[in-house]
């Protein structure tokens, strides 16, 4: 195993000699829980190759301005369940997320907790972070592990990802035939799956290896897209809740710029320059994915004099990565005005850069997670204060700063208080309520 702590490392190994490390290691364990097929976990090749174009004709750029109105629309959707689930924090959040993926993927609006989306979401979003670190359990080492029996050591997780395959196979299956099922009656929403399903029509393709393939990209993207955009919002919002200094100084932008007259939108990014230093420092802060997700080595190589074996399982540690003192000054406080040039008191540091992993195995949603995040987080501090929750006694708590670990990474349970800010955030917030 290779562990590449530096950006530095990190764009010279698997950007500029991309052609030798883009591969992926076998992943065991996802292929026992079901995930096939699915792109994150293909080895470089064909079949890899047209599943990164289903991703990039859908997620480029361009394609992702499209799905704006669908990301306010949640985005308005969260302040509200904010303000009425008190309690709820950390599943709002995530219906956030899922609400965004599972629109795009299949067309499907969430509206209540009895949508049987939730649960197969749910489901799948518990089996991923329930099946150890992403091509490091022992079964994923000595994969010979998951022929043996449950009694042998070093086989749980091969035997915890066997019970989890119904929930992964649901997911592929269920949303999937729903569409196909919308499609022949000629009452579809638009989605990833009715746009590829369409242009394998025109183009006469209907093999059944071309429609594994869209489902199993749609598949990808909740696995891939859900659970990480959701962690970051927790990061957000536990960031808040430590750094009351930071929200201010946002929320006075804000303020300036709207004037409490109506809620942010994409078009006023480039005037609210303090939030986007806040979403680059939530990302660099505490990471979703705090070691990318492997890649594998393709041949012999050597780096500064040393010596990769061709097989090397080799991760970009984002963690190592954004916490580099030699990059970042006083790196575990988060400290936003870090990124503002010198002349507004900031320090000039460049932005992260790991969080959505490097070369061709970049992560295709990295352009709508960018725009779902900074839509929640605008909104978010436009309407809330979010503060440190009192005991009993009366005495804050301050909550402490722990990730469970996973394929994705989340903030441990923690306690926040939610609280609309002033009359125009109660007038905002009564409006939104009547145009959803
Ligand atoms: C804040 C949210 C997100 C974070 C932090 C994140 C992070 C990552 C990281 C670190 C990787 C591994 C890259 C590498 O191997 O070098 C990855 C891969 C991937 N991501 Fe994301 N991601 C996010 C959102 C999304 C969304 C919204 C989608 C779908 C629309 C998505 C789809 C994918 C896919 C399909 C891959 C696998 C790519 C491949 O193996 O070629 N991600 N992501």
């Amino acid at each position: 195993m290779i562990i590449l702590n530096t950006a530095e490392a990190a764009i010279d190994l698997m950007e500029k000699r991309s052609w030798n490390y883009n591969d992926r290691p076998s992943f065991p364990i996802f292929r026992l829980m079901g995930w096939v097929p699915n792109v994150t976990f293909m080895h470089y090749g064909k079949r890899f190759q047209k599943h990164r174009r289903l991703m990039q004709q859908y997620f480029s750029r361009q394609k992702v301005v499209q799905y704006r109105p669908q990301q306010l629309r949640e985005a308005h959707r969260l302040a509200l369940n904010l303000l009425d689930h008190p309690d709820e924090r950390e599943a709002m959040l995530r219906r956030f997320s899922t609400s965004i993926i599972m629109s795009i993927a299949y067309g499907h609006e969430i509206l209540s907790d009895d949508d049987p989306y939730v649960q197969i979401a749910a489901d799948s979003g518990y089996s991923l972070s329930h099946c150890g670190p992403a091509g490091s359990t022992p079964v994923d080492l000595f994969p010979i592990l998951q022929h043996l029996p449950s009694w042998f050591p070093g086989t749980f997780f091969a035997w915890k990802a066997r019970e989890f395959n119904q929930h992964i196979r649901r997911l592929y299956e269920y949303p999937f035939s729903e569409v196909q099922r919308q499609m022949a009656e000629g009452k579809a929403t638009p989605s990833f799956v009715s746009y590829h399903m369409d242009r394998l029509h025109q183009e006469k393709s209907e093999s059944s290896e071309d429609l594994e393939d869209v489902k199993g990209a749609a598949a990808v993207i909740y696995c891939a897209g859900a659970d990480t955009t959701w962690s970051n919002l927790s990061i957000f919002m536990l960031a808040m809740t430590l750094y009351p200094e930071w929200q201010l100084r946002a929320q006075r932008e804000i303020d300036a710029h709207l004037a409490g007259a109506r809620l942010p939108e994409v078009g006023d990014r480039d005037a609210l320059p303090f939030v986007d230093c806040i979403l680059k420092e939530t990302h660099r802060w505490l990471n979703a994915v705090p070691l990318g997700i492997p890649h594998r080595v393709i041949k012999d190589d050597v780096y500064k004099g040393m010596f990769i074996p061709g097989g090397s399982l080799i991760f970009a540690n984002t963690r190592g990565i954004s916490l580099n003192e030699a990059v970042y000054h006083d790196p575990h406080s988060f400290k936003p005005t870090r990124y503002l040039p010198k002349a507004q008191g900031g320090n000039e540091e460049p932005a992260p850069l790991a969080q959505f992993g490097f070369g061709r195995r970049i992560c295709p949603g990295r352009y709508l997670a960018d725009v779902s995040l900074w839509l929640a987080m605008s909104t978010i501090l436009s309407l809330y204060s979010i503060k440190k929750a009192r005991a009993e006694d009366g005495r804050e708590i301050t909550p402490m700063v722990e990730l469970n670990s996973g394929l994705t990474s989340h903030p441990k349970p923690y306690r926040c208080l939610v609280e609309l800010r002033n009359e125009s955030a109660r007038t905002l917030v009564g409006q939104i309520r009547v145009d959803l």
